[in-house]
């Protein structure tokens, strides 16, 4: 047997960093959960035992802490591109690293109608994610995402004019509730170095801002035929918006919310235009992917 594939390295390493402004006495919080995976002329270590190649998982634990303290960590591509490249140039031996860097909320709380200097919620478990690929000899990979955006509208979407046959029993349906959990990534060009990551840092901000006012924008807007189209819209204007972006996925579960037909008790309507009661489900759930690129 070969070795085909390796990488290895520290997954959820939990960060949280606290910034103060000492003129404003404005605090700001950051937590993230980390993992670091790395590449490169290790095989003996899998092979011949030899931990000589080893920077271990611990180390690359210290290291995402002190880089934490030495630099930003927002937004999230920078501080994910500042770690994967701290590897490649440290470690002669070490090729590629991969970076993957959930964030979670700390909304800031608005107390008495003003924002709270250092007061946050967790308003929801919607996270800002970036997988950041750092190659040697290569550049910067960067994808961003929005997920466990939980979204649901009571009307304004529709299903009709699928395919009808001997194996259809979905009624078609031109006002049902919505909801699903948007998972969406966009793909930026392929970055030559940490550099050029850095010329225009605010970019990253504004292209997750974009994509998450256009994703709740046309979803509350559009009254869709469909997932699928309502998705492809989305997409489509969020390259329209972010030039430097390449492409855009999307992968949204139908959470289904079943009518519960209650005519059997005394004749009471709670069908089609009378349906108020509904019945959530967990399971199973439509999933609805799409990958949209620049013609
Ligand atoms: O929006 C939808 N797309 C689908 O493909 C589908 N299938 N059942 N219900 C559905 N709703």
């Amino acid at each position: 047997s070969k070795l085909g594939a390796a990488r290895y390295g520290k997954d959820n390493v939990r960060v949280c960093k606290v910034h103060r402004d000492e003129k404003t006495g404005v605090q700001t919080v950051t937590e993230m959960t980390v993992c670091c995976l790395l590449e490169g002329d290790i095989d003996v270590s899998y092979t011949k035992a030899d931990n000589s190649v080893v920077v271990a998982t611990d180390s690359i634990k210290n290291t995402i802490f002190i880089l934490a303290k030495q630099n930003p960590v927002t937004p999230p591509e920078l501080f994910g591109s500042i770690i994967g490249t701290h590897f490649i140039e440290k470690y002669k031996h070490i090729h590629v690293a991969h970076v993957n860097i959930i964030t979670h909320r700390w909304t800031r709380l608005a107390v008495d109608g003003k924002p709270h200097p250092h007061s946050f919620l967790r308003d929801g478990a919607e996270t800002r994610n970036v997988q950041v690929d750092v190659t040697e000899g290569k550049g910067i990979e960067i994808a961003s995402s929005i997920s466990g955006l939980h979204v649901l509208k009571s009307t304004g979407s529709e299903f009709w004019g699928f395919v009808r046959d001997e194996y259809t029993t979905l009624p078609e349906v031109w006002d049902r509730i919505l909801s699903t959990e948007v998972d969406a990534t966009w793909k930026w060009k392929l970055f030559s170095s940490l550099s050029e990551v850095k010329v225009d840092t605010a970019r990253f901000d504004h292209a997750w801002s974009a994509a998450r006012k256009i994703t709740l924008d046309f979803f509350a807007k559009e009254n869709s035929a469909s997932v699928q189209a309502v998705m492809y819209n989305m997409a489509e204007k969020i390259l329209e918006v972010v030039p430097q972006v390449e492409s855009v996925d999307y992968a949204l579960p139908n959470k289904h919310y079943f009518e519960v037909d209650l005519k059997w008790h005394k004749g009471l309507k709670n069908t089609g235009k009378d349906a108020e009661v509904y019945a959530p489900q967990s399971g199973p759930n439509g999933l609805i992917k799409c990958t949209v690129t620049r013609p």
